[in-house]
């Protein structure tokens, strides 16, 4: 935690929308006037596409069947913690790109499946934006939530999880229902000691629980959209959050717990606008005194 370089940490598993959820921030920074430097997770895993084949073949021969990117030791997390701790104690540090498919390679002029060159954060920014899958990790040797100010964990159920992960990687990555389904089997072990402990380390979980049938999700012809889902948000530390205000301003919404509220999908925008806005705007005066 560094008050004078405030860091920001979205952490969700693939497809859980952390990438959506970042136009959200990036809305409110441009309204608040705040200049953030962004991280994406995949920046940090440790292989290009083909040695991380090469690393899963040769870890499937010798027994291994629980290696994925959910895996701690398939990223680089005691850099992305060096990089954390860098920023908050000098407002620097350095990031680069995992270029996923044609059209980042346009922008970026990397092949798919490989990484940009390492390169340092613009000077002068306000904050640190990270989203990805480790953003609250704790483990034996590295310890990423305890760096970050605000941790948001976005966590659909799994079924939704699972769709949104399927219908993205076919419309936009190439790959086929067959492979994502491989893909999301091989990760299951990863998933549950890597991923899952993070939304116990973050303050806010943004929990899209859809009201359509998704008992089968490897058929699901669509996302189910905001209109066919609630967002359950739960607070880990609900003291000052002001509940009545926010069950006012977001109409449909409810209290289900101490420290949650239950809003409708398509007010999940609103909700995060009305929530954040304020601990981001905490987080800068802070910075600005200390
Ligand atoms: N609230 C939402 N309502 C409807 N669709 C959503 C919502 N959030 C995410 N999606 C859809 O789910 C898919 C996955 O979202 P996104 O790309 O943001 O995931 P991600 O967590 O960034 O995944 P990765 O880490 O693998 O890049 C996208 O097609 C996105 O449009
Ligand atoms: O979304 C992911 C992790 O968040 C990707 O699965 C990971 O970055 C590997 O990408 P690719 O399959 O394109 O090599």
């Amino acid at each position: 935690m560094s008050q004078k370089h405030p860091i920001i940490s979205v952490t969700g598993s693939s497809g859980a929308g952390t990438s959506t959820v970042k136009t959200t921030f990036d809305q409110i920074f441009r309204r608040e006037s705040i200049t953030a430097v962004s991280i994406e997770g995949d920046a940090f895993h440790r292989y290009n596409r083909a040695d991380m084949r090469a690393e899963l073949e040769r870890r499937v021969a010798a027994g291994d069947f629980t290696f994925s990117h959910f895996s701690f030791e398939a990223n680089e997390l005691k850099e992305l913690e060096r990089v954390f701790r860098e920023y908050g104690a000098t407002g620097r540090g350095r990031t680069r790109t995992y270029v996923h498919d044609e059209i980042e390679a346009a922008r970026t002029g990397v092949a798919p499946g490989n990484f940009t060159a390492w390169a340092p954060f613009q000077d002068h920014s306000d904050l640190l934006f990270y989203e990805g899958l480790h953003g609250a990790v704790v483990a034996d040797d590295v310890d990423i939530a305890r760096h970050a100010d605000l941790k948001i964990g976005v966590v659909p159920v799994i079924n939704l999880e699972w769709i949104q992960k399927i219908h993205r990687d076919r419309a936009h990555r190439g790959y086929s229902t067959e492979a994502v389904t491989d893909t999301i089997l091989r990760r299951m072990h990863a998933y549950v000691h890597c991923i899952c402990p993070q939304f116990t380390q973050t303050d806010i979980n943004f929990q899209r629980v859809p009201v359509v049938d998704t008992s089968n999700p490897f058929i699901a012809r669509w996302i189910p959209t905001p209109d066919e889902s609630l967002v359950v948000i739960r607070f880990k530390n609900p003291r000052g959050i002001d509940f009545p205000y926010l069950t006012a301003m977001i109409h449909g919404s409810w209290m289900s717990r101490a420290n949650s509220i239950v809003i409708p999908g398509n007010k999940m925008d609103l909700a995060m606008q009305l929530i954040l806005t304020p601990l981001i705007e905490r987080l800068i005066r802070d910075a600005k005194r200390a």
